[in-house]
């Protein structure tokens, strides 16, 4: 049977982490596009993909699925340039975008009719970017949701659904509109708000610096978001703007009406705006494994000699640095496999990092 072909344009944290899933199925090939030839490099060292390009057409020619997996505004670009490529007649053409109304709107303005466009956007992700960051287990529990309009063949859902049980994810299906309203109020607007914080705090830091000193747990954990790609949030707010703002509204109001408890100094209702809020955090679904991909990972590449992972575990082993994993991504034919170590302990990783860089290796680390 011929393998299925899988095109993933922009082979980057979420790119990489549906590449590597696909790459669960071995009859499955895997094919990167991407603009930047480092980023391609570093997914075929630490096998994420088969076969890298900087030719979209050659990316595409083949492809049966292909997941746009770019920043928001390249997933626009790319719908257009497909649109005028040579691809298979039955092709796939999704994408993984935080957004989704325009991205829909445009793709149903833009691809010919052979061509099947379902909108997905996975729930998961890092503040963390591109491929080094990439993990199988990345969407491992978290829903992955798709946008089909009533146009879109349900045995094309049904196919695309069936191959992304390989991330782990849960499929849902959902509407633009209300994911963009939903996914604005529980992902989009906290990601203003923990920047907002953030460069609050950051006015007063600069009046009096125990501000950054002083910040504890709790500002750093509402804050964790605030370290994420600025650009692709930029793109993300542009996207959803209606609903952002709505959001917001609906938010000023909210914390105006707390601030007003303050003032009349009503300390039932004050008490109770902080139960009704816990009762709710605390009665969230859980997501148990794959929420967090696994932190002391090193990945270094391996000339293809024999005896080389035994050279690696031995110069380790002589200085007491314990391995709890170790896994090799699938060599590359020409010049360099990639093999993935995992330590117990940040120390012991960074020991590691450390010895295996002296011995002149090339060592990646999640970024
Ligand atoms: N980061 C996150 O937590 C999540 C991101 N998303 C969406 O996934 C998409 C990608 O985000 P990340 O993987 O985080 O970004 P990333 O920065 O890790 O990867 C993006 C990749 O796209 C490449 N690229 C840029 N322009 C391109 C173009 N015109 N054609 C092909 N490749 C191009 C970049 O070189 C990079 O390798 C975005 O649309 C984002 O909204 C969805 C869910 C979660
Ligand atoms: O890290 C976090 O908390 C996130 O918010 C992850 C995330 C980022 C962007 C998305 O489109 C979906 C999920």
């Amino acid at each position: 049977m011929k393998k299925t072909t899988i095109a993933i344009i922009g082979v980057g944290l979420i790119g990489g982490s549906i590449a590597l899933s696909m790459r669960r199925d071995p009859e499955i090939r895997v094919v990167g596009y991407d603009v930047r030839q480092d980023c391609l490099d570093k997914a075929l060292n630490l096998g994420v993909i088969h076969a890298g390009t900087t030719d979209l057409q050659t990316a595409v020619r083949e492809a049966n699925i292909i997941f746009l997996a770019a920043p928001v505004e390249q997933i626009f670009v790319t719908l257009r340039t497909l649109s005028g490529l040579d691809l298979q007649p039955d092709v796939i053409v999704t994408d993984v975008g935080s957004t989704k109304s325009e991205i829909v709107r445009q793709a149903i303005k833009v691809i010919p009719p052979h061509v099947t466009f379902i909108g997905g956007h996975p729930m998961a992700g890092s503040h963390k970017s591109g491929v080094t960051a990439a993990s199988d287990r990345l969407l491992e529990n978290a829903y992955y949701v798709l946008t089909p309009n009533a146009d879109t063949p349900e045995h094309l859902v049904n196919r695309l659904a069936d191959l992304l049980t390989l991330t782990r994810a849960k499929v849902v299906q959902m509407d633009p509109e209300t994911h963009d309203q939903v996914v604005g109020a529980v992902s989009h607007f906290p990601h203003v708000l923990a920047s907002a914080l953030v460069n609050l705090v950051a006015g007063y830091d600069d009046e009096n610096a125990w501000h950054a000193r002083l910040a504890a747990g709790g500002f750093r954990d509402i804050t964790r978001i605030a370290s994420s790609n600025p650009r692709m949030w930029r793109d993300v707010l542009l996207q959803n703007r209606d609903h952002i703002l709505k959001i917001a509204k609906d938010w000023s109001k909210a914390l105006d009406d707390v601030m007003e408890l303050v003032e009349t100094g009503d300390a039932d209702r004050i008490e109770h705006f902080f139960q009704t809020a816990r009762d709710f955090r605390d009665g969230l679904p859980e997501r148990k494994a794959g929420a967090l991909p696994p932190l002391y990972d090193l990945y270094i590449d391996i000339p293809d000699h024999p005896g080389e992972i035994g050279r690696i575990t031995t110069l380790l082993g002589a200085r007491q640095i314990n391995i709890i994993n170790l896994q090799i991504r699938e060599t590359r034919e020409d010049i360099y496999g990639a093999l993935r170590i995992t330590f117990q302990t940040q120390a012991e990783m960074e020991k590691g990092e450390e010895l295996l860089r002296y011995f002149e290796y090339n060592v990646y680390k999640r970024v």
